[in-house]
């Protein structure tokens, strides 16, 4: 369970979200235009950026999880990768997922690398794994960021635009996983594909003017789309089902 309590946020003097107080105790979608601050509070969420008001994971403070134990809690996955060795192989990537489990100074255990491989036959990239991190296209690339957060084992896992830049079919094989998923983790679905989210299910916390609106219902009607987003919206089909 996630419980934000009056958290503010923002970079140096300039705030982004303010005074959000909310429950979050099983699937969330975070909608919202670009720039209002959904990455900004996933970054919070993991421990990524400073912010004040309080953030409670199952009863204990953010700020009091230690490393390793707070990614045992919690897995972000990023919209694409930004920093990493570019000589990896997918299959010490993914391992890597295990280093919150792995002791200091140790080698990854026969149990490390079983949920790793495991996790690369779950996501159909076993056959890739000899190939380098940066040879792989972006569809096999953000398969490979959720096989290696699902072999960090957490309890909580965040996927920031999971489907940005991926063909509708890797897509549809993305939107199943979270919806599996879903019902095993407690899940955070930031998104700008309203097909996606939709697909997934409410509730919907929508970021706006630097305040966060909660919605348990409603939220994919024609009318409460086009107004929270200013742009006429018309019969949101599902296209995932
Ligand atoms: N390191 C930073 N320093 C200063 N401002 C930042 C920094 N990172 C993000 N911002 C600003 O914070 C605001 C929110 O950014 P954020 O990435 O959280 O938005 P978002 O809702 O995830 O957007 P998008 O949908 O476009 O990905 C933006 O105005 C952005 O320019």
């Amino acid at each position: 369970m996630i419980e934000l309590s009056r958290l503010s946020l923002g970079y140096d003097e300039k705030p982004i979200l303010q005074d959000i107080s909310l429950i979050i105790d099983s699937h969330l979608n975070i909608l919202g235009a670009n720039g209002s601050g959904k990455s900004t509070l996933a970054k919070a969420f993991c421990g990524l950026l400073d912010y004040t008001g309080k953030i409670i994971i199952d009863t204990k403070n953010l700020k009091a999880y230690e490393a390793k134990e707070r990614a045992k809690k919690i897995a972000y996955i990023p919209t694409k990768l930004e920093f990493y060795d570019e000589f990896i192989t997918l299959a010490e990537f993914v391992l890597q997922g295990r280093f919150a489990h792995k002791e200091s100074f140790l080698d990854y255990s026969d149990k490390d690398r079983s949920i790793a491989s495991a996790n690369l036959e779950l996501f159909g990239l076993a056959h890739l794994k000899e190939q380098t991190l940066s040879s792989l296209s972006s569809g096999e690339t953000a398969l490979a960021l959720i096989a290696q957060a699902l072999t960090q084992e957490s309890e909580i896992i965040i996927f920031d635009e999971p489907t940005a830049n991926l063909d509708p079919k890797n897509s549809k094989i993305i939107a199943e996983h979270i919806k599996n998923l879903k019902q095993t983790h407690q899940t955070v679905l930031i998104t700008h594909d309203l097909h996606l989210a939709h697909y997934i299910d409410s509730p919907v916390l929508f970021l706006q003017e630097k305040k966060a609106h909660y919605f348990t219902e409603n939220f994919f009607e024609d009318d409460n789309l086009s107004s929270l987003y200013d742009v006429k919206i018309q019969s949101l089909a599902v296209q995932y089902a």
